[in-house]
């Protein structure tokens, strides 16, 4: 383990975490040009749990996201996902994570608009060794009456549900959601955020959401603050606000 000012957040009771990450460290190098996306990060993250990740623009929120879904690699430090090094595995490793172990939302929905709401979540659940159907996957997001509505067809915050629903249809132990809300509108964004924390609740899904927007710490039960490519922040919620009494 490298040293750090920083604490892994494992309390004595707490059971082991399902992802540890160590001194992570990422340099993108852009000729001649080197940006330092995270310089050291060390956390764990555990089954179930519903963490926001708060940061400003640049300040290695997606970098870190990218890094936990097997999108990525750091630099250096080291990454753990149960027994899996998600640093230092190889492609083959993070591609069967990432099939096996993760969904992933994006601000943007990215969703096929020739095929209808239920044949894009079927897209993934024709993949995956053990999926939920597509049917009940849109019900988990309250997208029952809309299952042969085309993308077109449907309102933005509809089709990021949609595009949840796909996200959780092979039943990933890993929801990652970077700015799920950032295209849409207030009320629709608290239908999405809503979505996101049944999904969390009833599935038991660890979550991690990130996003610029700090009124939805209250909805975690951990927000992890990150400035210039260090978690400067960590605290605790004793309870989860509901979604539903979010404001911004
Ligand atoms: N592929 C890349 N090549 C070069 N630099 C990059 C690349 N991706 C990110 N960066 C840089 O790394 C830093 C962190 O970027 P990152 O996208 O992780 O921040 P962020 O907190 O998610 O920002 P935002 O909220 O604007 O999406 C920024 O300075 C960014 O310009």
């Amino acid at each position: 383990m490298s040293p750090s000012p920083q604490k892994p957040s494992l309390s004595p009771a707490s059971p082991p975490p399902i992802f540890a990450a160590r001194g992570l460290r990422k340099v993108y190098h852009t000729g001649d040009l080197n940006v330092v996306a995270l310089q050291g990060v060390d956390l764990d993250f555990h089954t179930g749990e519903l963490a926001v990740l708060l940061g400003a623009s640049g300040s290695g929120k997606s970098t870190l996201l990218n890094i936990l879904g097997g999108l990525d690699i750091p630099t250096s430090g080291s990454l753990h996902y149960k027994g899996w090094d998600l640093s230092g595995g190889g492609e083959r490793t993070l591609t069967q994570f990432r099939r096996n172990c993760v969904g992933f939302v994006f601000q943007f929905y990215n969703l096929i608009p020739s095929l209808t709401a239920r044949e894009n979540v079927a897209l993934i659940t024709d993949i995956a060794p053990d999926p939920m159907k597509p049917e009940d996957a849109l019900d988990r997001v309250g997208l029952s009456h809309r299952l042969d509505h085309f993308p077109s067809q449907l309102s933005g915050g509809e089709q990021q549900r949609v595009a949840i629903a796909r996200a959780i249809a092979k039943k990933p132990e890993v929801l990652l959601c970077d700015e799920p809300t950032g295209a849409l509108d207030v009320n629709t964004g608290i239908t999405v955020l809503e979505a996101i924390e049944r999904i969390n609740r009833e599935l038991g899904t660890l979550t991690i959401v990130i996003t610029h927007n700090a009124a939805m710490s209250a909805m975690a039960d951990r927000v992890l603050h990150l400035s210039d490519g260090h978690i400067v922040k960590e605290s605790r919620n004793a309870e989860r606000a509901s979604v539903s009494s979010l404001q911004w």
